[in-house]
């Protein structure tokens, strides 16, 4: 046995070596005790008593990343999720919303897995669980191969098919609230760079330099280029070579929204053969059942198939000028002779999007595993391609590979012999056609019934299965043991009284605040004006990394600085002490006589400062936090500082904040080309709603509750979100600031 300990491990296919494992995991409690948490993934005995809670680091937030971190939680595992995507949970789970024609309602529009089926026990389960919950639901619609010579045919589908209402994404989501509402930690737009083991072998994830946390077990639920690179480091030698074999697909998919319905007769098309497009789906139709309105457009994504997606690679980061369009008008003339062959011709195009999946949906699938695992380093990696190419496929994957965790951590006594001794994996050519199918069997008409996702695999079924919805004793207090244990974890810690003073002064001269001479002598109380500035920031603050060049830094600024920054605002802005305003900055005269805020209508008075004629204070607190943020920044995201000016606004309280904008003004290049001077934020007084979309206006709506001592820092490829503040929330502020009812929020930047 000692021998094979030494053995790194694919666990083989065999019903009888996996159940070995999990009969052996639960020997005293396997028929009592049943328990069954929120997400009810799996449900399990409650076996926290037979093991203390170990940690599991997962990076990757797509299916089989959720479907992992689920089935631990349940476990009682202190999960940890790391989501790498631009927007967030899903992967290839993703819904884009568009606004077109006179409509003010947004249209979803799935952008890669249009739907999915159910065939293992297990998945079935699950699926009527989430049916139940209102995140999925069984579709009705006709899905039809479409051949070549323009004829179509029925798909033979026996399985259940589901979509998520409001697009596949929603299902992503719901997953993600979930699990972190279960007590684990899920953080989005986290770019892991590398993982790293420990003196005492445990996992360090890395995003360069730093750590976001040491975790006993490490699942990289996630593939393409970054996968490779994060398993090429010692003690995953059997996950990075799993990786290096699975040939991932590249995707184009373009959304359409016509002007008219089109009257095709499937709302699904599978498109046999095709050169340009592997599928086509109708969203208007699959998205709208039960919203019931009437609309005249219609939206439709086209799949490009995997050979025209190698075709036409370029860096999913970089797509150069013209390709999109070119892409956009192959796949619609592809498309157009479908439909023509059906009797239909094309309305005119209302909208168009355009999205490349350089990671797509992959060809082969691994033959040796369901998910590997590697006991000794306790490493693993869950995926569809080592199931099916398809939702189902991820799901099982990662609830296995949770399966193997728990089993290995409850030290159960056939863990370690289970595995088998290396070799170099094995894949196959997926036998469907497109892994986007999510209908094993329905895509290569020549694949049998018997290679459905059910009968190929032999996935683990947990022994001593509880009822779904049977009530959980236990699961209360073990959640809140993990959510302690979640949050004494603060892996983006930036401490701003470290940052070195060379780069501060950099930064003072790109802001034209050389020659102040309270910033050459930084040290010094300034007793009679402000606070101490060494004392403006908090020693530590914890910083989220929303998206690239976008940094929320919580409370950064220390209650002194506050009643500073708010006591010095007001007053330069006519609302400060003294018995009424004055009619400079936040007021302007009123039309019946005496002042008003100079937004009036929106409860907002606001005005533009150059920082020369300000207070030096202001810059310097900038800077200062500027600096924390630049210092926790992925490399290369966040461009130097140039502000020159600060933007006032002072919101009353019922105010109904600002309209939807981006702060253009003197960037219209950088705010182009991703490389805008950043913007720095200060958020005093009360509560406030940041909504912003990641880079256009028809990305999704996010929000942040801004609160007094909030910093936001946006620049670089973030330098152009649409934003708005959307409510002031009266009376939220801590009861230690003395200001005048109502919200203020500072912004640096060059100059407008
Ligand atoms: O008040 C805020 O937080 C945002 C203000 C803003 O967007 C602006 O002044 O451009
Ligand atoms: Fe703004």
């Amino acid at each position: 046995m000692e021998d094979h300990i030494h053995y790194v491990s694919f666990l083989l296919k065999s019903v009888a070596a996996v159940c070995t494992i999990i009969a052996q995991t639960l020997p005293q409690t396997q028929h009592s005790n049943h328990t069954c948490s929120a997400m009810s993934l799996a449900c399990s005995e409650d076996r926290t008593d037979n093991a203390s809670v170990a940690s599991v680091s997962i990076i990757g937030g797509g299916i089989a990343g959720l479907a992992c971190a689920s089935s631990l939680v349940e476990f009682g595992m202190d999960v940890r999720l790391f989501a790498t995507g631009q927007r967030g949970v899903g992967g290839l789970l993703a819904t884009r919303h568009f606004f077109a024609g006179e409509s003010d309602a947004a249209i979803p529009c799935d952008t890669a897995c249009q739907l999915f089926s159910a065939s293992h026990p297990r998945f079935r389960e699950l699926c009527a669980l989430w049916e139940e919950r209102g995140w999925v639901r069984r579709w009705p619609g006709r899905a039809v191969f479409l051949r070549p010579d323009g004829s179509c045919r029925d798909t033979q589908n026996s399985r259940e098919v589901f979509v998520a209402d409001g697009g596949m994404e929603y299902l992503a989501r719901q997953l993600a609230v979930g699990i972190s509402s279960a007590g684990a930690s899920v953080r989005t737009q986290m770019w892991a760079t590398a993982a790293e083991r420990t003196r005492d072998g445990r996992w360090d994830v890395r995003w360069d330099h730093w750590s976001m946390g040491v975790s006993d077990y490490l699942v990289v639920a996630h593939s393409g280029k970054c996968a490779k690179r994060i398993t090429s480091s010692p003690g995953l030698e059997r996950c990075h070579a799993a990786l290096k074999g699975v040939q991932l697909g590249v995707m184009w998919c373009v959304c359409f929204v016509f002007a008219d319905r089109l009257g095709l007769p499937f709302e699904i098309g599978i498109v046999e053969h095709g050169r340009v497009l592997s599928w086509v789906g109708n969203q208007t139709e699959k998205l709208r059942a039960g919203s019931g309105s009437p609309s005249t457009s219609e939206c439709w994504a086209l799949l490009s198939s995997n050979e025209y997606g190698w075709k036409n690679k370029v860096p999913q980061e970089f797509v150069p000028a013209g390709k999109a369009e070119s892409v956009a008008a192959d796949m619609l003339a592809a498309f157009a002779s479908l439909a023509k062959a059906q009797g239909c011709e094309l309305p005119p195009v209302q909208r168009q999007y355009v999205q490349l999946w350089g990671a797509g949906p992959p060809s082969n699938t691994l033959q040796e595993a369901d998910a590997v695992f590697d006991p000794i380093t306790r490493a693993g990696v869950c995926a569809d391609w080592c199931v099916s190419p398809c939702v189902e496929g991820a799901v099982l994957s990662g609830l296995i590979l949770a399966d193997l965790i728990w089993a290995h951590h409850a030290r159960a006594p056939g863990a370690a012999r289970a595995h088998h001794p290396p070799g170099q994996p094995r894949f196959e050519p997926s036998r469907r056609a497109s892994a986007i199918a999510a209908f094993p069997g329905w895509l290569d008409p020549s694949t049998s019934s018997s290679s459905t996702v059910a009968a190929a695999r032999r996935p683990v079924l947990l022994p001593g299965k509880a009822t779904i919805g049977e009530s959980c004793s236990s699961a209360g207090s073990r959640a809140s043991r993990w959510r302690r244990a979640a949050h004494t974890t603060a892996p983006l810690e930036v401490s701003p009284a470290q940052i070195p003073e060379r780069q501060q002064r950099r930064w003072a001269r790109a802001c034209g605040v050389r020659n102040d001479p309270a910033l050459a002598s930084d040290k010094t109380e300034r007793p009679s004006t402000g606070p101490c500035l060494d004392k403006c920031l908090q020693m530590a603050v914890t910083v989220d990394e929303l998206q690239p060049g976008m940094l929320l830094l919580r409370g950064l600024l220390t209650e002194s600085a506050q009643q500073w920054v708010a006591d010095a605002a007001l007053e330069a802005g006519g609302a400060g002490k003294g018995p009424r305003p004055r009619s400079t900055g936040f007021y302007r005269a009123a039309r019946g006589g005496g002042l008003e805020l100079n937004a009036a209508q929106e409860g907002r008075g606001s005005f533009v400062r150059h920082l020369s004629a300000c207070d030096p204070l202001f810059s310097e607190i900038c800077l200062r936090c500027f600096a924390a943020a630049a210092a926790v920044a992925s490399p290369g995201t966040l461009p130097e500082l140039d502000a020159q000016a600060c933007a006032f606004n002072f919101y009353e309280e019922g105010s109904r904040g600002i309209p939807w904008h981006r702060d253009i003004d003197e960037t219209n290049e950088g705010l182009r080309n991703g490389t805008g001077r950043p913007v720095v934020s200060i958020s005093l007084g009360d509560d406030g709603d940041f909504q912003y979309r990641a880079q256009r206006f028809d990305d999704p709506v996010q929000s942040l509750r801004l609160r007094s001592g909030d910093v936001l820092v946006f620049g670089g490829p973030s330098r152009g979100i649409p934003h708005a503040m959307t409510r002031v929330f009266p009376g939220t502020r801590a009861g230690t600031l003395r200001m005048v009812p109502g919200r203020l929020n500072l912004t640096f930047r060059h100059h407008v």
